[in-house]
């Protein structure tokens, strides 16, 4: 089911027409990329229209893996009812669940497949409050009209400044002298110790968090190479190398800061760790299939590796508690049992900054998408953006319809649209998937009845919304 809003009681008809004086101006990075609505210029300050599909309080969203209060504080300001708990959920439970609500966010843990997807019905969008989105079947989702969004670059600098912290700690094997200490050890050594001054570190994949590092690293007089598939600007003196294979020879340390693809699945194996300096040291704060993990115990036991940090696993448990062992991954006690290796339980990102960040930029994505249309940031649909409806536009509408990318599809729905007065309209595509956004005016009850029946009786038609 989608959210027409067809029968408007007269209660909320009139909460349809208040307007805000003081809608407050986004701290969000992403707020940079939209364009104010018109009442922010100038004199016309105080009337700004808040759409609204159905009442805010039909809305129901299901908040997974701890979300920050941020977001959730944004959420409820709204009126919507929402669920919260602070672990991922089982399968069966998340397809219970799902069948019900319009919005859900989630981070890393969450797995939204096809086969979760299948079932929620009412879905309309998913708010990722992380980077990474290879949790959620983009594609699935799109096809079936429900946007994602995420935070692209709120906790980088947390994740930076952890990889900083674990080269110097592995270059002097902290992680294994507080063991020892805190078994009563005292072992006081400088064998197989450095300092990093000096030392080169590849950095594979420099985007956001790799470029950041680049800079940090640099600034403790390392020296950073960086291996990507796009051609980038160097940062500093850093010096992008043609191929992994002469990253991997040169480095001391190597960092890996690549999203998980196909192309990205153990892209450091037997062979990469062949390729690898004697004595060198591995990072890995991306996703856990991107390095082989018993080719890494391998190359630790033969002292190929002196050193390894993961923060990432291709299992990781749903919540917190004593979970790292074989039956989650097959070999977690023969790498819990090397030397200088530290594991940490996926906290790169695990700050109180970044986590508020992504709370308030994802919070305020989804609120756009629920009550305004709005695309700006969606990783799997077009982005489509109008100015916001102002109270001078009376009898308004937004009509929003999601379809599939096929030609003829704009002419037919300009015929339908076409009855009334179209006075703004967007239109984009990506991929199979097309976005048209439409603020439509005079338009009485039983039009926005035979708009949404019309729309919706297209072919073409993945969701239909209309927004009042
Ligand atoms: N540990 C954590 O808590 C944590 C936190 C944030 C992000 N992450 C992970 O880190 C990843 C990277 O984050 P980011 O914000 O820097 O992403 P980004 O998209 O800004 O940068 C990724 C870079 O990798 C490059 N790349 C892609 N495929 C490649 C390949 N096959 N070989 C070499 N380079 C390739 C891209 O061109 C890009 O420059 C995220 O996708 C996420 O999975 C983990
Ligand atoms: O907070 C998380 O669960 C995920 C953190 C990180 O991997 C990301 O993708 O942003």
């Amino acid at each position: 089911m989608v959210l027409p809003a067809l029968d408007i009681p007269a209660d909320r008809a009139a909460d349809s027409r208040r307007v805000s004086i003081t809608r407050s101006v986004s701290t969000s990075p992403t707020a940079t990329f939209m364009s104010p609505p018109s009442s922010f210029s100038g004199a016309r300050k105080a009337s700004v229209k808040h759409l609204k599909p159905f009442n805010t309080g039909d809305i129901k969203i299901l908040l997974l893996e701890n979300v920050n209060q941020t977001g959730r504080d944004i959420l409820l300001k709204q009126g919507y009812q929402v669920e919260f708990l602070k672990s991922s959920l089982p399968e069966d439970k998340l397809i219970e669940k799902i069948r019900d609500v319009h919005v859900i966010g989630i981070r890393s843990k969450t797995k939204l497949t096809a086969n979760v997807l299948r079932e929620a019905k009412n879905l309309i969008v998913i708010g990722c409050f992380c980077i990474g989105t290879n949790q959620v079947d983009l594609q699935y989702a799109a096809d079936h009209g429900i946007a994602v969004f995420n935070s692209p670059f709120s906790n980088s600098r947390s994740v930076a400044e952890l990889v900083i912290g674990e080269i110097i700690a592995l270059a002097r094997q902290l992680g294994d002298r507080s063991n020892e200490l805190h078994q009563g050890i005292w072992n006081k050594v400088s064998k197989g110790c450095w300092e990093v001054r000096g030392k080169t570190l590849g950095i594979i994949g420099y985007g956001h968090i790799g470029s950041q590092l680049s800079v940090l690293a640099e600034a403790m007089g390392m020296s950073v190479i960086y291996y990507d598939i796009v051609n980038l600007m160097a940062l500093g003196t850093s010096k992008q190398v043609p191929d992994l294979g002469v990253l991997l020879g040169e480095a001391d340390f190597v960092t890996c800061h690549v999203p998980e693809l196909p192309e990205t699945q153990r892209m450091i194996g037997p062979k990469q760790f062949e390729q690898m300096r004697t004595g060198s040291y591995l990072i890995n704060a991306s996703r856990g299939s991107v390095v082989d993990i018993p080719a890494l115990i391998d190359a630790m036991r033969t002292g190929k590796v002196a050193g390894a940090a993961l923060d990432v696993y291709p299992n990781e448990p749903a919540g917190n508690g004593n979970y790292f062992h074989n039956d989650l991954n097959t070999w977690a006690e023969d790498l819990r049992s090397l030397k200088n290796l530290i594991l940490t339980p996926h906290i790169g990102g695990s700050t109180e900054e970044a986590q508020s960040a992504i709370g308030i930029e994802v919070g305020e994505a989804l609120v756009r998408y629920v009550n305004e249309g709005v695309t700006l940031g969606a990783v799997n649909m077009p982005e489509v953006n109008l100015r916001s409806l102002t109270l001078e536009d009376s009898d308004h509408i937004r009509v929003i319809f999601i379809h599939q990318n096929i030609p003829g599809v704009l002419r037919k729905v300009n015929e339908i649209l076409g009855d009334h007065n179209v006075d703004k309209q967007m239109t984009d595509s990506r991929g199979d998937v097309a976005y048209l956004m439409a603020d439509i005016s005079n338009v009485d009850h039983n039009g926005v009845r035979e708009l949404y029946e019309e729309l919706e009786s297209l072919n073409s038609c993945i969701k239909t919304r209309i927004l009042y």
